[in-house]
């Protein structure tokens, strides 16, 4: 187990945003996290990284664990001149071979040279995975790194992450709100309300109740239908009784 927590609370502004949250994320795992806005999934991923206290509960991570972390926005100043190559030597300056070789998995090596202020939604993101890629992470943790790019734009970096992962053997704890693309790339989905109200596969968990009265049945079929385009397995023996639930929904 990379990292885990147990029975995790969390209170901001007064309010428990986040209770009882049991997750876990295991080498090579893609673990999406996703839930209604205000959820309490980017408090989640901050209590993971350690920036938020818990007010109950347990963190252990592996001794020394490396997180690389991809925030869901980063704001650079576009009258500031500055190339990729040289954003990646912030705060701290990195070898040419170091650069050279996360640029390429992060499949950003095209536009090296190019200034910040002038990528698209798309090839910033991978700039910031590029980044991320430097801390050599044992676990990679991005926040809703697609938000703003269209369904290929992001189909597109979740195959990046999953190029990643077979290469780092990385484990990845990611948030998204583009559901069947994510679902498609995802071991384990966990479905977040304050608490967490189902989780498993993405076939078990989009046939789960508590699913159905968050996202009602648009996603599952949405899920369905990527399946049926990209596997041609059309057998439908699945048993959809697996998903566990944690507490009610709502
Ligand atoms: N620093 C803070 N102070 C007070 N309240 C906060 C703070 N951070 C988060 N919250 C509250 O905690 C709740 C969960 O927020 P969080 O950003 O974790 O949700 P989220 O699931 O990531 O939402 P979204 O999908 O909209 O990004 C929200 O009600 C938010 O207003």
């Amino acid at each position: 187990m990379l990292i885990e927590a147990r029975g995790l609370s969390v209170r901001q502004g007064g309010r428990e945003v986040l209770s009882h949250v049991d997750i876990q994320v295991a080498p090579r795992e893609i673990v999406t996290l996703v839930g209604p806005n205000g959820s309490g999934k980017t408090t989640l991923l901050r209590a993971l990284i350690g920036a938020v206290p818990p007010s109950a509960g347990k963190i252990e991570r592996k001794p020394g664990l490396r997180i690389g972390y991809v925030p869901q926005k980063l704001h650079v100043d576009s009258t500031l001149p500055l190339t990729v190559r040289r954003f990646l030597d912030l705060p701290h300056r990195v070898s040419r071979a170091e650069a050279e070789r996360a640029l390429e998995r992060s499949g950003a090596s095209s536009f090296a040279k190019q200034q910040m202020a002038r990528l698209s939604g798309g090839q910033f993101q991978r700039v910031l995975l590029a980044r991320a890629l430097l801390m050599k992470p044992e676990l990679l943790i991005l926040d809703e790194a697609t938000q703003g790019l269209d369904q290929s734009g992001s189909a597109d970096f979740y195959r990046q992450i999953e190029a990643v992962r077979d290469e780092l053997g990385c484990g990845v704890l990611m948030v998204s709100h583009e559901l069947h693309v994510v679902m498609s790339a995802s071991t384990r989905v966990v479905c977040l309300n304050g608490h967490v109200c189902c989780e498993g596969t993405p076939e078990t968990v989009t046939a789960a109740p508590a699913w159905r009265e968050l996202f009602g049945t648009g996603t599952g079929g949405a899920l369905a239908l990527y399946r049926h385009e990209h596997d041609h397995d059309h057998d439908h023996t699945h048993d959809h009784d697996h998903a566990h639930h944690h507490g009610t929904p709502g």
